[in-house]
């Protein structure tokens, strides 16, 4: 599989911390990268007043009142709604028909497996409604509604109702800051938001600033969820409707071939690291009562908010790596991924959830009785409008340095944390050294890079280099169409997921740095391609002795992918 052309070039990154940054929604329009009019002339006199000394001097640091940050939302007398309770409690749904009903609108969600569910809903209920993501725009005609990911929210337009997912996430490390972002920023009549109990003190004290009207609404559980007593023992006992979770790829394959091998099931696989339309893809097959996938082995990926027709959670393990460490699930995650059995108006009315083995009972029931730790604080991460100011004082400091004294000094409201940026500063280290101003610098760092996988980080410093150099960065200097081949081995896998993140990267590039990367169309057909080949070797995967019938369907869905591999090509 020789697409890529990258050159591998070995530089001393690992000193910049070690926490993975799931940046993939990260998006910089949020986060003021085009400095506007009025902001530029505000900033000029700052700098002015401060160089002149006429007044105390600015402090570029101070970030203890993040509400002043978004002058569109404070104009607004926003009604805000908490709507909390357990998993499958109607939350979501509520939200989302205040939105169906209202004139414009936003859905802001964690997930972009989410905002396609929810697009897809409005759009089936004859309310036009775009998708957006970092990496894709599925724009409809009229639309007045958007579905979007977090870090997607736009906080410059107004809405008549705004709906933000599984508010309880501006308590994490690093994704948070987006959550505080939308929460903050986005300005709407009525601001829905739907999550856990543990959220709403923070809110409340939050909000206290905002001059909003704050109700809390509660929920209950619309239909039961059932621990079992007793482990799933061994994989004869696996049943249509159930899906085993587990934390890495290696796991999700060997359990799905162990489980196909037994002949009597086929298996849809959803995880982080797949593309997301594979991922999509694979949902829909197992939510599809007239597939023969009919069992789900799936990552913690499909934890938050989602639809599956699960009639039974199986953890496969109570632990997980979490890039530091190998640790417990938390009582939240426990509960997300529990949650997901069961669903109200699906085909199983009632959930269940169990263990492979049963020493890790006693943690699952312990997890699902006790209440989610109360939030304590919320993310933050300081806008790009502040670091252009506090560079321009110090016009010597690279990207590196600038971040590195704000996480250092910033000044908090205790209600906030700082964004845990070791992902940035990795990303940082390398740009620095390149002829870029701070705008495009800042844009390389807030990439969808995975700086943990070397084809990606590779990927990122070819494309910022021949940014640098040349101003346009063609797809082909660095990847040739055609050479995409169906992976034979895990390794080989694992290369193709790493060439589909380059790919969408350079996609994303495309969207923000429109005329330097024009390639989009060519990266998203080749990005297709290779969720199209990763299926492929999926549906390859585990078949021992496949029946008459099976194997007819198989050839029938090899067939129609291989035709659609030959369409795009
Ligand atoms: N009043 C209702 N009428 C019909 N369907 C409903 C109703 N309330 C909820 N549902 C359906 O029940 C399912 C679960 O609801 P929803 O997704 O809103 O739960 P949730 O509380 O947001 O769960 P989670 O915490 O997992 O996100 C969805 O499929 C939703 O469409
Ligand atoms: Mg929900």
């Amino acid at each position: 599989m020789a697409a890529l052309f990258l050159c591998f070039r070995h530089r001393k990154v690992s000193a910049f911390g070690i926490s993975r940054l799931p940046k993939d929604n990260l998006d910089p329009c949020q986060l003021h990268l085009k400095l506007k009019l009025g902001t530029l002339v505000g900033v000029l006199n700052v700098l002015r007043e401060y160089s002149s000394g006429s007044t105390t001097k600015f402090d570029f640091t101070d970030l203890t009142c993040p509400h002043t940050w978004y002058p569109n939302a404070r104009r607004k007398h926003r009604k805000v709604f908490l709507h909390v309770g357990p998993t499958n409690s109607g939350k979501t749904h509520h939200a989302l028909k205040k939105l169906e009903s209202s004139s414009s609108g936003i859905y802001c969600g964690p997930l972009r497996l989410l905002a396609w569910e929810v697009a897809k809903r409005l759009n089936k209920a004859k309310v036009p409604c775009d998708l957006i993501t970092g990496q894709e725009r599925e724009e409809v005609d009229g639309a007045k509604h958007k579905a979007v990911t977090v870090e997607m929210a736009d906080v410059n337009s107004d809405y008549s109702c705004a709906v933000v997912d599984e508010i309880q996430m501006l308590g994490c490390k690093t994704r948070g800051f987006s959550f505080t972002r939308a929460l903050l920023g986005i300005s709407a009549d009525e601001l829905h938001l739907c999550g856990d109990p543990a959220a709403v003190p923070l809110i409340e004290e939050i909000l206290k600033v905002t001059g909003d009207d704050v109700k809390v609404e509660y929920y209950e559980r619309l239909s039961p969820l059932v621990p079992s007593k007793k482990p799933l023992g061994s994989f004869c006992n696996i049943q249509t409707g159930d899906c085993i979770v587990t934390f890495s790829r290696r796991e999700i394959y060997r359990m799905k071939k162990k489980i196909e091998s037994g002949g009597k099931h086929l298996c849809s696989v959803v995880y982080g690291s797949l593309p997301p339309e594979t991922r999509t893809r694979q949902a829909t097959m197992f939510n599809d009562a007239s597939s023969e996938f009919d069992v789900l082995v799936a990552s913690d990926a499909i934890g938050m908010g989602l639809n599956l027709n699960i009639s039974r959670i199986i953890f496969s393990t109570m632990t997980k790596f979490d890039g530091v460490e190998i640790r417990d699930l938390t009582v939240p995650e426990v509960k997300q991924i529990a949650g997901r059995a069961g669903r109200y108006g699906s085909k199983f009315p009632v959930g269940e959830v169990t263990c492979l083995h049963a020493d890790d009972l006693p943690l699952l029931l312990s997890s699902l009785e006790s209440p989610s730790p109360i939030l304590e604080t919320a993310g933050l991460f300081p806008t790009f409008d502040l670091m252009f100011m506090y560079s321009r004082l110090h016009p010597k400091s690279g990207i590196y340095q600038i971040l590195e004294h704000f996480l250092e000094n910033a000044k908090l409201s205790p209600n906030y944390f700082i964004a845990d940026c070791g992902e940035v500063l990795k990303v940082a280290a390398i740009i620095d050294e390149m002829p870029l101003s701070l705008q495009d610098k800042y844009l390389f760092c807030i990439s969808p890079v995975d700086m943990n996988d070397e084809i990606s980080s590779q990927g990122l410093t070819q494309f910022a280099e021949n940014y640098a150099k040349k101003g346009i960065v063609r797809l082909k200097e660095i990847f040739t169409p055609g050479t995409l081949m169906v992976p034979k081995t895990q390794a080989k896998l694992e290369e193709l997921e790493s060439i589909h993140k380059v790919l969408d990267l350079y996609v994303w590039l495309s969207f923000r740095l429109e005329d330097s990367f024009p390639d989009r169309e060519l990266a998203a057909s080749q990005k297709a391609i290779c969720g199209l080949l990763i299926e492929e070797f999926l549906e390859r995967l585990g078949w021992q002795k496949p029946t008459a019938r099976r194997l007819r369907s198989r050839n029938a869905s090899s067939s129609s992918l291989s035709k659609d591999v030959k369409r795009i090509l």
